[in-house]
């Protein structure tokens, strides 16, 4: 199935209610692809990834790049950050749930770090 080839390679589809609503098994399948370090929530509706860094520059140089990211796939996360830190957690708004956009965004944001 396409969705499930290289993330890194596909465009985020646009965010609608009818979107398709992963199911857990989907999720564990993407999150393969995915750094280690990305934990899918119990409830199977988010993705997220602390990471660390070294100061407070890097970590606000890194959020401008997530925010480009996320402008150019039209795709937003939720984003926590301060001295040292930034963690991120990927959900698809328009269904309360995860959908493929969330895995793709989340392999673009490996590819950043
Ligand atoms: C019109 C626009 O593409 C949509 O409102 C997008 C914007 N970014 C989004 N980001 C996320 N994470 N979920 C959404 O449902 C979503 N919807």
């Amino acid at each position: 199935m396409a969705k499930f080839s290289d993330l890194t390679q596909q465009k985020c589809l646009p965010c609608k209610g009818d979107m398709p609503t992963l199911t857990p098994e989907q999720s564990k399948e993407l999150n393969k692809q995915l750094h280690l370090d990305w934990q899918i929530s119990d409830d199977n509706t988010s993705i997220t990834r602390a990471i660390t860094f070294k100061g407070f520059t890097k970590v606000v140089l890194f959020v401008n790049a997530l925010s480009w990211l996320a402008e150019k796939e039209q795709h937003h996360p939720d984003v926590n950050f301060g001295y040292g830190y930034c963690t991120i957690t990927f959900t698809t708004h328009a269904i309360n749930g995860l959908s493929v956009n969330d895995f793709i965004c989340a392999a673009k944001v490996d590819g950043l770090l």
